[in-house]
């Protein structure tokens, strides 16, 4: 039996409240305290002390002619709201919380509902939950990779490759048909394909199609993709079709592991890279291709309500020029950045693969790094890129929290 109990500001005479004065008579065992508040309702219900805005209280009325439970839109016009509304009486009765206000219009909410969904409610289950890893535990964590077969034909496959992702921030499926098709139909189970300048599916080898260094045989640091748009690519999948040489392996970082280890070792150094906007560009000019993209965003964002971190945004090749920040702050920028490298470049936190017809790799491109060695030979690559809330609304549809 959760135990409940309100406070309320009393805006009139109290005899205006005489349902609030019989509640607190019947709940007497529930209720804690009375308090005088401003513009908000004290609510105590199963451990979570919820501070509820009048305004907020009006504006998220679930009333037929406030909410459409069909489409699940609001059908009030916020602006509306008297921003000094005050009910005129409250009560909590069977298990919800009930409103009345001065146009006689009744909201009722169900108090689980407003544990969810009440800031100190939701606070407590919004970080995503992950597991940070370096190679060591990535390996020992043992993850069964999904398989081709399975994932095609069965949710409960899909939930669990899913549910490793979110983990991990990677996620792989074997015995895929070593083709572009095939790739394509496997990505599609999972959220639609992000087209951008590459294409929609890309197959690429070193020939200098395009005015970048992935078109080459060159090793590649371990960086993000898409710096330079304004909303970096959720996902990157990379399957190789083919290999006829040495080397090419591909490396993975957890930059999320890197950064919380920031976080914890020099607070203000994380900081810094949290508000400091920084450009990425991604300029070509060839005969058939002609780009400039630019993206602007810290190289670490954080929601600013909890300070989870949600995305790292980490490419020494198309970085561009800093000019957001006077001298004496480039310094410091510099020595964070330096430090989060050093961590990003231990190298127990590698993790080496070698890439071969039939695995097609998942990455979180908003968390965890990709780069790889030099290589001689032919090698294709074919993938794609996904868009990133997609998904996470296939996996809220499987039931799992993202
Ligand atoms: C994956 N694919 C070969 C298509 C594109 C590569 C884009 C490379 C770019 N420097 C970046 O990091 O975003
Ligand atoms: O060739 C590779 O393994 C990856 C190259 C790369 O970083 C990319 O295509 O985004
Ligand atoms: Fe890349």
């Amino acid at each position: 039996e959760p135990v409940c109990s309100f406070r309320f500001r009393l805006h009139a005479r109290p005899q205006a409240f005489p349902q609030i004065r019989i509640r607190i008579l019947l709940l007497s065992s529930f209720v804690n305290t009375v308090h005088k508040v401003g513009t908000y309702f004290e609510l105590h219900y199963n451990g979570t002390s919820m501070h509820l805005n009048y305004v907020w209280l009006r504006d998220h009325c679930r009333s037929e002619s406030s909410f459409n439970a069909k489409t699940n839109q609001r059908e009030l016009d916020s602006a509306s709201i008297d921003l000094d509304i005050r009910p005129v009486s409250t009560k909590v009765e069977d298990g919800r919380l009930l409103l009345k206000w001065p146009d006689d219009h009744v909201t009722s909410y169900d108090l689980n509902w407003l544990s969810e969904n009440s800031y100190e409610g939701n606070r407590k289950s919004t970080v995503q939950p992950r597991v940070l890893w370096d190679s060591d535990t990535y390996n020992k964590a043992n993850v069964p990779p999904a398989k081709w077969d399975k994932i095609m034909n069965c949710d409960s496959e899909l939930k669990r490759f899913l549910q490793n992702y979110l983990l991990f921030g990677v996620a792989f499926v074997q015995d895929v048909p070593a083709t572009v098709e095939a790739t394509e139909e496997v990505t599609q189970r999972v959220s639609l394909i992000r087209e951008t300048t590459y294409g929609r599916m890309w197959c690429f080898t070193s020939d200098f199609s395009r005015g970048d260094s992935a078109y080459s045989q060159l090793a590649l640091d371990r960086h993000t993709d898409t710096s330079y748009f304004h909303e970096p690519c959720g996902i990157q999948v990379f399957h190789c079709l083919k290999h006829e040489g040495t080397g090419g392996r591909t490396l993975l970082v957890d930059g999320f592991n890197a950064a919380e280890k920031l976080r914890e070792n020099s607070p203000d150094n994380f900081k810094l890279l949290t508000q400091i906007p920084i450009k990425h560009d991604y300029v070509e000019n060839t005969g058939n291709h002609k780009n400039h993209m630019r993206g602007i965003g810290p190289l670490l964002e954080v929601y600013p309500w909890n300070k989870e971190l949600y995305m790292i945004r980490y490419n020494n090749y198309d970085r561009s020029v800093i000019n957001t920040i006077p001298h004496n702050v480039i310094q410091s920028w510099y020595i964070a950045h330096r430090e989060l490298t050093t961590e990003l470049r231990r190298p127990q936190n590698e993790l080496w693969i070698k890439l071969n017809p039939g695995t097609v790799v998942f990455i979180d491109n908003w968390r965890v790094m990709h780069g790889r060695e030099s290589f001689t030979g032919l090698r294709q690559l074919c993938g794609c890129y996904l868009t990133r809330d997609d998904v996470l609304s296939t996996a809220r549809g499987l039931g799992l929290q993202a």
